[in-house]
């Protein structure tokens, strides 16, 4: 298994690019799955997760097409088997999300129900209710959903009780088919369900309100081909920011968008950073000051995003004063806390809550990845750690930061991969 070796090199310095968004890329390249002609996505970003996704569409008869620019040519007419194995959906929860295309496209599919990870159980019940509310006869045999109806799904109105993003994405793609109006409440309004509806819009779908928590789509009776760029990686952007504040440097991040940022930005204006915003990059300066521990809450967007809690837990880590953050949509995202406080940091956990207390240096160690974001934490921390830190088990980094170590070299850090 591949480690990254780590050593603490003072403020970071320099510029770097956004990649393409990776929970965007994968429901945009499920999205494919409901065309009768070639769709062509651009600004994927290299990744195990699109990997994994290519292998996906792949066993179901797509061959992708590769374009120039990281872009991919897929045709859903190719499909011949709407089957999703367990095999590949394991590797990647968000495999779930080409149920509804298959079903909206096909009438037929059967997908493995994804287990529970490491940040939590992670349950698909509001897909599947909202599948069976459109006409769908759903059965869950031998740990696969399979998934039927005969003719179109039919639109309806759906609630959802609990917000959900790949829930929405998978609704939303399932509607775009439908006959009749669908009406999406209490969607997520997360940048990522936006990109996907204007994808589909490209494709010839007929939605309005993405973006705000009803999202109204009226079914048309098939999708056409396109071209479509996947919008920046607004967590990637995030995390190349908060190692910036933290080592107390200065970063631009080049290709991305402020808008999608916004709650990422006001925590770290709250802990001291000076942040200026051009049309497509970000600079994040905090030379020469020490950052301000900040306190924290996620939430459903335009809340303060769950996959940027590790990041700032790193850098409350080495931070003056003391810092809360709460953890409000996963029961058990905070696997970093224990490998951080092993490399000196000062982490108080109770249930979803996390007490961080600022200390003046971390110290390099052996740590071990957990998840994604938690093992960007771990980098983090490590940048401004004392002495060498190796990260073990990077497949989980791997499958959401394209070329980590390249990056993060580009601002003058001393980071290598050793295989293993
Ligand atoms: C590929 C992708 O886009 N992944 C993102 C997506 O994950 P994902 O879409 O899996 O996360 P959800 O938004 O669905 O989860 C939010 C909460 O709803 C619960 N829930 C969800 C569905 C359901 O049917 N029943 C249910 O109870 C979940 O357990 C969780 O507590 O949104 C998360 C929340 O922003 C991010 O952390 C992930 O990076
Ligand atoms: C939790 C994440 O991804 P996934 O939903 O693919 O596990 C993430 O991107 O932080």
């Amino acid at each position: 298994m591949d480690k990254l070796i780590i050593t603490g090199n003072g403020p970071l310095d320099g510029e770097v690019w956004a990649s393409g968004a990776k929970n965007s890329a994968l429901p945009i390249l499920a999205a494919t799955l409901l065309a009768d002609e070639p769709v062509t996505i651009g600004n994927l970003p290299h990744l195990q997760d699109i990997t994994t996704t290519l292998e996906l569409l792949g066993r179901m008869g797509v061959e992708p097409v590769m374009g120039d620019k990281m872009s991919i040519q897929l045709d859903g007419s190719q499909v011949t088997h709407c089957h999703a194995p367990y095999e590949l959906v394991k590797k990647m929860r968000a495999s779930i999300l080409v149920l509804g295309p298959l079903l909206a496209h096909f009438g037929t599919a059967d997908v493995s129900l994804p287990g529970g990870c490491a940040i939590g159980s992670r349950p698909v019940d509001l897909h599947l209710r909202g599948l069976e509310a459109m006409g769908a006869e759903i059965h869950v045999d031998g740990g696969y959903v399979q998934a039927r109806c005969a003719g179109r799904l039919k639109g309806a109105t759906i609630f959802f009780d609990t917000v959900t993003v790949t829930g929405t994405e998978n609704l939303l793609m399932a509607a775009t088919l439908a006959e009749g109006t669908t009406v999406l409440e209490n969607a997520a309004r997360e940048p990522e369900v936006v990109d996907l509806a204007e994808c589909l819009i490209t494709m010839g779908a007929r939605i309005r309100g993405h973006g705000t928590d009803t999202i109204v789509i009226e079914g048309v009776p098939r999708l056409h081909g396109g071209h479509y760029d996947v919008m920046p990686d607004r967590i990637e952007t995030g995390t190349f920011l908060v190692a910036a504040a933290a080592s107390g440097g200065r970063v631009r991040v080049r290709n991305t968008r402020a808008d999608t940022l916004e709650a990422v930005l006001a925590k770290l204006d709250e802990a001291g950073a000076r942040v200026e915003v051009g049309d497509d990059w970000l600079e994040l300066d905090m030379r020469g000051r020490r950052p301000r521990a900040v306190n924290v809450r996620t939430a459903p967007y335009p809340a303060f995003p769950t996959d940027m809690q590790a990041q700032f837990v790193a850098l409350n880590c080495v931070a003056e004063g003391a810092g809360t953050v709460v953890e409000t949509i996963f029961e058990n995202r905070f696997m970093h806390v224990q490998e951080l406080n092993r490399m000196g940091a000062r982490i108080s956990l109770e249930g979803n809550t996390a007490v961080i207390t600022g200390v003046d240096r971390l110290s390099g160690a052996p740590v071990m990845a957990t998840d994604l974001r938690a093992s960007a934490s771990l980098v983090v921390a490590a940048l401004v750690a004392d002495g060498e830190t190796q990260v073990d088990r990077i497949y989980h980094i791997d499958r959401g930061y394209e070329c980590i170590e390249e990056k993060f070299q580009l601002l003058g850090a001393k980071i290598r991969r050793v295989p293993g």
